[in-house]
Order: C-alpha cells, then structure tokens, then sequence
C-alpha cells in the first residue's frame, strides 16, 4: 500500500508519531511543531494501514474553524467528502449525540440551544421569581456559577445547601433547570453535561459508541476541563485506543475550568501511553519564534520543550505605540492595505488579534470606513446581532412552542400591544402552573383570566400568528420559510420604516441570514436526520460566525487571542499590548492567572508565520471610559534586538479644489502632516496639542487640547492649523 503521501511530508518524528503501533499516544510539543498536522495523518494512517473504517474515527478539538479544517485534511487524505466523519468539537459532537438520542437524554426532539445572551435573560428572569436582589447577586456571576458547575458535572442537588450562599446559589441553579426543561432548551454546557449523564444512565448507548470508535483522537488536549475529560473517558472505552496531542505552554482556559494536569492525569488513567515529542517548528520565522521561547521561559512549571526551526530570520517584530485606539486602528489598517497591494498578499493571510471582544468594534470602523473586507470570528457574530437573533427568535418558536426565551424576546418585537404588565402575568401563570410561557399564553387567551380584552386579542393574534406561519411553513424550503416569517410578523417593515443607515445594515443582515439558510448544507449524516429548520438554528448557535456573511470572500481575519488557537497566518496583528488590558488586570494580581496571560501571548505570538506587528495605545477608551496606559510587560520581555519601533505620524489631506472624491484629486490636496502630541497654532483658540485624529481626507477631523480653549474637535482641512 502507498502511504508515502501520509509519510513524505514529515520529519523523522512526525513519522514515529504518524505510524506509531495502536494503543495510547501523547504527543507533547510547542507550537508549529506540526502536533495538527500529525493528528491529521494519525486519523488517515488507521483508515489506510491499520484497518479502521472512517466510522471508528472519533476526532475533537476547540474551535469550528480548527474543527473544519480538520475535516477537511482527514477527508482529503482518505479521498472522502462529506462523509459524516465524527470530526468536531466537544459542544458540536455532543450536540450530535443528544439529537440523535434525545430520548435517552430525556429532550425534547426540537430542543434548541440557549445562547449565552439568552442564558442571562433567563437567570434574571428566574432571579426575578425569586425576589433576589441584583447587587447582591449578580446575574453574570450567577450564571458563571451555573456554567462552572456544570463544567465541574455537578447538578443542583450535588451542592452544599448548608452553605447559605452556596444553597441561595443553588437554589438559582435548580430553578434554572427547571426553566431551561419546560422550556425544551439546553446552553452551552449542558450540551456536554447531558451527553455524559445520558452515556453512564444508558449502558447500551454507551457500549454501542464504545465499540465503535476504536480511535478516539484529541487536539489542544492541554485545554480540556474537567467535564471534558470525563466525556472522553467515557468514549474512548477500555478497547480504544487514545491519540492526543498538546501543548502545557497553550493551556489558557484555566479561567474556565481548563486542567493541564489532564495531560498527567492522562498519563495515568491510559497506562501504557507513548509519549512522543516533536522539535521542530515549521510555521514561523527564526525571529518570531526566539520572541515567543523569550518569552514563555518566564513562566515557571512548564514541561518543558525545545523549539528549533531551520527557517530565515526573517524581519523583525513592528512595534507601533499608538496615541490612541483610533490611531492603532488606522495604523493596522493602513498597514495591512498596503501589505494587500504591495506584497500582493491576500487578505485573508491577514489577522488581527486582540485579547477582548470588545476591541474589535473601532478595528471594524476603520476596516469599513476603508472598505477593506473583514470577518469577525467569535464574538459578536453575525448570529448574535439583534435582529438576527429577532428572526430566529421567531423560528425556534415556530419549531418549539415551549422555547419561552424565543418567546420572550419576540412577542412584542415589533409592538403589537402585549405590554409589559401582560407578559408579567404570564411569566406568574407559567411559574404557578410550572408551564412554559406558551402553555400560558394559550391557557389564558381560552380560559380568560386577569387578561383586560384588549391584551388578550393582543395576545390570541400572537399565538395564532406563530401557528399560522408554522402551519403554512411546514414543507417550505428554508429560505421560503424565513421570507414568510418576515414579512408575515411584520419585522422587516418594522426595521424598514426607519430610513437610518443602521436600519438598512439591519434590513441587509435579515437579507443575508436568507441567503445563509440557502447556503446551508446540512451535514448529511444519515444518522442524525434533522428537520432543516432545526438544523439551521442549530447551526447557527453552535458555529462560531462559520455561516456569517461574506464568509466566502477574500477577506482580513478578526478574532481573539482565544479563538485563534490553532491556526496560523503569515501576517498578524497583535493589538492592545496594555498593562491592564494585556495582561487583563484580573489577572495581574495573582501569578497564576498571569502565567496563563502569558501562555496567551505565547500562542498570539506563534499564530504569526512571516510577520508580526505589535501595537499598543497610550490612551484608550473602552466600555464608555478613558484609560491611560503603559506598554505592557509582554512587550518588554521581548529580545529588544528583534524588535523594531515604528514612528507614529499621521496625515490629513486638506479639501480638493474641485471638490472631488477621494483619491481623484489627491494630486492637488494640501497635505499638512501632525504628529500625535505635536504643538500647533489655531488663529482662534491660540496654543495647543494634538490629541486625536479621525477619518481621512476631506473629512478628517483633529482633537486638539488648547491652553485657553480646551479641548476641541476641528475639522482639519478648514482649521489652518500651524505647526509651531
Ligand atoms: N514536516 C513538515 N514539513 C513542512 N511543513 C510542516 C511540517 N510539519 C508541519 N508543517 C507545517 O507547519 C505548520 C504548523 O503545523 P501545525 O499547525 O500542525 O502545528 P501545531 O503543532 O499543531 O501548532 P499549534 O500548537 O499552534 O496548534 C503548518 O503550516 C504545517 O503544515
Ligand atoms: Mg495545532
């Protein structure tokens, strides 16, 4: 048999690993040592030489993006396609389970997947019930306690009620239970938790999965939690044979539960096990990798690996101090525009990463303002945006009647006259009764009760309105469905009668969500058969953005440090190096945590393969506030010889004599140059300094903080400001 092409393209180590005897391997190495690659030819490997049919494949990882990559390697090295292999993550591969055995998991069979956004909805709601008071409780860290314990597999009634506050905790915990069963919903975690509960109640299930897959493979093992680990113990049965690969220095899900001592814990549990390691980096130059060893040797207690790569040099990591995270933003910008055109990379080998969520919005401005496309991975996703998650609001509850978290963010979106004091009503109703909001509703509406007639007609249109669309529906492709809907509820002309351009950005994501139902592909696992409207909501709570816009286009990568794990690209962009952000000022406290900050650093480092810049802002505003800050201490625990720091200078175009647009007359524009923090000369306002700058060209405006007259906002082209 020929498997030259699983053998050729590796090293003698890679090989070991590839073609290592059956039985439990842990491949423990540093990042770009080619661990992915391996486990990818590990899956091809069993399949071709050692008998295993694709079916005996179990294989898991973190992210959906890592997760279809790797489907698609194995299946390319197998010459399959869509072949329904079990690759995925733990979320989407429990999710599987549970569809296909929502009996044995005791769902219902629409069940739909509560988001994290509807979770907190639901824990206020029930807080409400309860009368618990907000301050005193609030409602993130009621749901963080509701999520770490499901992680750790604990239910309500495992905890400690002795414990006044670990019992008031619970006592929020088992009513959210409670909810989330009436309601037909499960959240992130309970996809897992479920999933192990159901295997260890039902033998048979369990026996079944056990004999079939015979080669359980895991990667990014080092991030495994608690519930996790369980989950593969129970997979990967006494006749599996375990594949995981790893790296202790990337273990940053701590915060959440996250254990690197699975890796020992491992060690343990699957005797036996050949641990193999591999050296050698392929991904990065000689540069970017001497900056991440750097750094990472400050971190105490690691297993310790050695890093090596053949590569060039290279050129040195950029550092950009921004003034601002305006500025940082049109540097990024600016920068990778010229890299597309001048080095004719495509943007798609462009990344930008950044430590939170909330950074990405002014990277998006710029990237708009500038009309370069760009797709964010993670966050707020396209999935997530509010009239998105209106539609498909609309939808679960057309699937699932008892979805009252669907039904409470859609029954008087658009208005129709079911007010505030008439949903209360119901939510007591379904308390009292222990029903969804639905079974009151209808409860109401035919037996009357405490409803003023003009909120009960208000309410019986409603109802009747989801039955007719669901009835009507039923047969309808999926893109018809959608249509229906959102004509017949009246949410696109609800977001049409507002003639804002944020109206019409709306209008267009309603637009392109039909275009996402049409592109949809089920997976086509004959197994899991799946209404395609369930499906599709599916799809869209569990796939991180993989449905989003514009997906397939040639487009500049967004995302966090976090969800870059795994991936690679020949150029990144590591924003928002500032003490407090970068490391997070959680975590500065404690060495621990900052420990895991900088295993983040380490893993944002290694995403870069030829170049890597860095950029910081001396202020910044974020959340609604105003922050100065320092570099932080990633930056300084860099070789300084590998680094190189970009002068900050920014130009503002002045106002075309014939006015024209931008670009066509750049050749008569006055161009005047400030630097951020230089002083300038105002015929009014006298003296001053350069605080800010926005926008380009003729619109660009300037921040300039005079002595006499403060702060100002000027538009540039007309404030004939002058250099002093
Ligand atoms: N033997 C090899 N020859 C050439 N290129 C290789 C070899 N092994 C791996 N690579 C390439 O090196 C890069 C890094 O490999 P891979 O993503 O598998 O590393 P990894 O160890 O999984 O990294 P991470 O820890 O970041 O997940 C990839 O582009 C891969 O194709
Ligand atoms: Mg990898």
């Amino acid at each position: 048999m020929d498997v030259s092409d699983l053998i050729d393209p590796l090293n003698p180590a890679q090989r070991e690993a590839v073609s290592a005897p059956l039985g439990h391997a842990l491949v423990l190495a540093g990042a770009g040592s080619g661990k992915t690659r391996v486990l990818t030819h590990r899956a091809a490997w069993l399949v071709r030489v050692e008998g295993a049919t694709p079916w005996n494949l179990l294989a898991v990882t973190f992210t959906n993006k890592a997760a279809a990559e790797m489907r698609g390697r194995i299946e390319e090295r197998l010459g399959i396609s869509r072949s329904g292999l079990w690759v995925g993550t733990f979320h989407g591969l429990s999710h599987r389970l549970l569809r296909l055995h929502w009996q044995e998991a005791g769902l219902p069979q629409g069940f739909q997947i509560l988001d994290s956004e509807d979770q907190r909805r639901l824990v206020k709601r029930i807080m409400r019930d309860l009368e618990l008071d907000e301050n005193r409780w609030p409602v993130r860290q009621l749901q963080g306690f509701i999520n770490a314990r499901k992680d750790a597999g604990e239910r309500a009634e495992d905890l400690d009620s002795a414990d006044p506050y670990t019992g008031q905790m619970a006592r929020v915990y088992a009513a959210y239970e409670q909810a989330c069963r009436s309601a037909g919903v499960v959240d992130f975690a309970e996809l897992m938790l479920r999933t192990v509960e159901m295997l260890q109640n039902h033998l048979e299930l369990l026996g079944h999965y056990r004999r079939r897959f015979r080669h359980v493979l895991v990667d990014e093992f080092q991030d495994t939690n608690g519930i996790q680990y369980e989950w593969l113990k129970l997979l990967a049965g006494p006749e599996s044979d375990v594949f995981i690969v790893g790296d202790d220095d990337q273990s940053i899900y701590g915060w959440r539960g996250a254990r690197v001592e699975n890796l020992e814990r491992f060690r343990k549990d699957y005797s036996n096990t050949r641990v193999l390691r591999l050296e050698q980096n392929y991904r990065s130059t000689r540069t970017i990798l001497d900056a991440a060893n750097t750094l990472i040797a400050r971190n105490s207690d690691r297993l310790g690996k050695k890093l090596w790569t053949e590569g060039e040099a290279g050129e040195p990591i950029a550092l950009y101090a921004a003034f601002n995270e305006q500025d940082e933003a049109r540097f990024v910008v600016e920068r990778l525009m010229a890299m597309v055109d001048e080095q004719g990379l495509a943007r798609s080998d462009i990344a930008i990463l950044y430590r939170s969520n909330a950074q990405s919005r002014t990277f998006e401005e710029a990237l708009m303002a500038r009309r370069v496309p760009y797709r964010v991975y993670g966050g707020l996703r396209f999935f997530e945006r509010a009239e998105i998650k209106d539609a498909l609001a609309y939808l679960r509850l057309m699937a699932n009647r008892d979805d009252s978290a669907a039904l409470e963010r859609i029954i008087n979106t658009p208005t129709r006259g079911i007010g505030n004091r008439t949903v209360e009503t119901l939510r007591i109703a379904a308390r009292d009764q222990g029903i969804s909001l639905w079974a009151a509703a209808r409860g109401l509406v035919t037996h009357g009760g405490g409803l003023p007639a003009r909120a009960g007609n208000a309410l019986r249109a409603f109802l009747d309105l989801i039955d007719g669309l669901a009835a009507d529906t039923a047969g309808a492709s999926l893109p018809e469905c959608m249509e229906t809907m959102l004509t017949r509820t009246g949410l696109r002309a609800h977001l049409g009668k507002d003639g804002s351009e944020r109206a019409q950005d709306k209008l267009e994501n309603l637009d392109e969500l039909i275009t996402a139902a049409g592109n949809f592909e089920q997976d086509n696992t004959a197994e899991a058969e799946m209404e395609p409207l369930t499906a599709f909501l599916a799809h869209a709570a569990l796939e991180a953005g993989e449905g989003q816009a514009g997906a397939w286009e040639d487009c500049v990568q967004l995302m966090t440090l976090h969800s870059a794990k795994g991936l690679e690209f020949p150029v990144v962009f590591l924003a928002g190096l500032e003490e407090g952000l970068f490391p997070h000022r959680m975590s500065v406290e404690e060495p621990g945590r900052l420990e895991e900050e900088r295993r983040l650093a380490y893993v944002g480092i290694t995403r870069a393969r030829q170049q890597l810049l860095i950029s910081y802002a001396e202020r910044r505003r974020l959340h609604g506030r105003d922050d100065f800050a320092i570099a932080s201490r990633f930056i300084r625990e860099l070789p300084p010889a590998l680094v190189d720091e970009v002068r900050a200078r920014f130009s503002v175009t002045g106002p075309t004599a014939a006015g024209t647009g931008p670009g066509e007359g750049a050749a008569t524009a006055t161009e005047a140059e400030f630097g951020l923090g230089e002083r300038v000369q105002h015929s009014r306002f006298g003296e001053g300094i350069v605080l800010d700058c926005e926008g380009n060209g003729p619109n660009a405006r300037i921040q300039v903080n005079f002595n006499s007259a403060g702060t100002k906002w000027l538009v540039a082209a007309y404030a004939n400001l002058e250099r002093i």
